[in-house]
């Protein structure tokens, strides 16, 4: 059905453009743009915020619901569309046109649209959430894992809970507010898989080795309460954005079980050594989706050049992890790029240096149940081997309608 929506910005200058407004019963609405005043008929709830922006409101006929519009500056640099560095694509075309074949095709394409990308909302299990669950569900959004409990307490069973929506739907993110802990956090939901393969239990010890901005830190204490967690980052600015992060969605009581520290990751296993019953390692990378939209070719020239000496990095973190991991207990190791030399190369590599590291298939445990939401591909040499196929790790690669990722993932424990 179609409905003409009368439209004009209340909004403050500078002026907002409405250019799209689609309904998540599926119908599309069209929108009379108009530059003068007016109103937005029925209008329950109003929101603005920069760039982006949702602006909910309720129509009134035959149904009722809720819809979204999205706005943006009229701007001319807004509306131009974000060019992508034609350094990194180029590379990426040639290493990943051979590695995932097809697949880079389409992930191409999702790549260099990030109007389609899509954010996961993870919720808060310390703040009082019943006003954001229900608001995230009147406008289409749906638990992506399984939930045990959404109330907020320390005594109750902790659990991740994320909301993802069909569409490239951005919930806005939240301002700090002074005295009063966050609600939740927006994230790639495929950042959430290296916490699920980590599986922390109460009164775990766990290392987060790398852990600015301190997304994978939140999504831990979400899913359980270890005895401590100790969150790692060497960079004096990311630390400060980390030690922000965990102020703003964990409450004082757990300040004696939530650590940070700056040491270099690659010597903390030697400092540390069998101490912990858990660690993950979220390795600095070629992050793809940051690196195609370089600010300049400057930049990206320097990032393809830095790109050659990641895996030496990456595999020296791997290699303290397994050293400050106890006997049976497990390593994580994730990434957010498509580049076998950073993913299957790395654990390979590890494992083969170390022989009390084991690699654990995470297809049961994790790709199948979730392989309606990501779309998972072995590495490059092993595309028709069966059936430990991932047992080395899983790769997301973004897909249109299937937007999360780049991730890989990879589990390996240390034998007893
Ligand atoms: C992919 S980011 C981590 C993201 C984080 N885990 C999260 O979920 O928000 C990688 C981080 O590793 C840090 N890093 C770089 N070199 C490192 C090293 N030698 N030891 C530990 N961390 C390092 C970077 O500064 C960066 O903050």
């Amino acid at each position: 059905m179609r409905k003409i929506i009368r439209f004009t910005p209340l909004l403050p200058k500078p002026v907002w453009k409405l250019c799209s407004c689609r309904c998540h019963t599926g119908s599309e609405a069209a929108v009379q743009q108009s530059e003068g005043g007016g109103q937005i008929q029925n209008k329950v709830n109003l929101k603005i915020f920069l760039f982006w922006c949702t602006f909910e409101f309720e129509i009134v006929g035959e149904r009722v619901y809720s819809s979204f519009l999205y706005l943006h500056k009229i701007k001319k640099k807004c509306q131009r569309k974000r060019p992508s560095c034609p350094a990194v694509l180029d590379h990426f075309d040639r290493q990943y046109g051979e590695e995932l074949g097809e697949l880079w095709t389409s992930a191409r394409t999702a790549l260099l649209d990030p109007r389609s990308w899509q954010y996961g909302v993870m919720l808060n299990r310390f703040s009082v959430l019943t006003d954001i669950t229900q608001k995230l569900q009147s406008q289409g959004f749906s638990a992506l894992l399984p939930q045990t409990n959404s109330s907020a307490s320390l005594c109750s069973k902790p659990s991740l809970q994320c909301y993802i929506h069909p569409l490239s739907l951005r919930f806005p993110s939240q301002a700090h507010r002074p005295g009063r802990l966050k609600q939740y956090y927006l994230i790639n939901a495929a950042s959430l898989l290296p916490v699920l393969a980590l599986q922390v239990r109460d009164e775990d010890r766990v290392l987060d080795l790398c852990s600015a901005p301190g997304g994978k830190a939140v999504a831990i204490m979400q899913s359980a309460t270890p005895a401590f967690l100790c969150c790692n980052e060497p960079d004096p600015h990311r630390r400060e954005w980390l030690t922000k992060t965990l102020e703003s969605f964990l409450p004082h009581c757990l300040s004696s079980r939530v650590t940070v520290s700056g040491q270099d990751g690659r010597l903390l296993g030697q400092t540390e050594a069998g101490f912990y019953d858990k660690v993950l390692v979220d390795a600095p990378c070629s992050n793809d989706r940051s690196w195609l939209y370089s600010s300049s070719i400057q930049q990206g020239a320097q990032r393809l050049k830095d790109r050659e000496k990641l895996p030496l990095i990456q595999a020296q973190l791997l290699r303290s992890a397994l050293s400050a991991v106890r006997p049976g207990g497990v390593v994580v190791y994730s990434t957010c790029t498509l580049s076998s030399y950073e993913n299957w190369a790395v654990v390979e590599k590890i494992l083969e240096d170390f022989p009390q590291a084991e690699p654990e298939d995470l297809w049961e445990e994790i790709a199948f149940p979730l392989s309606n939401y990501f779309t998972f591909s072995p590495p490059p040499n092993q595309k028709h081997a069966h059936p430990k196929k991932y047992a080395l790790g899983l790769l997301v690669v973004p897909q249109n309608g299937k937007m999360w990722g780049p991730m890989f993932v990879s589990r390996i424990r240390r034998k007893e």
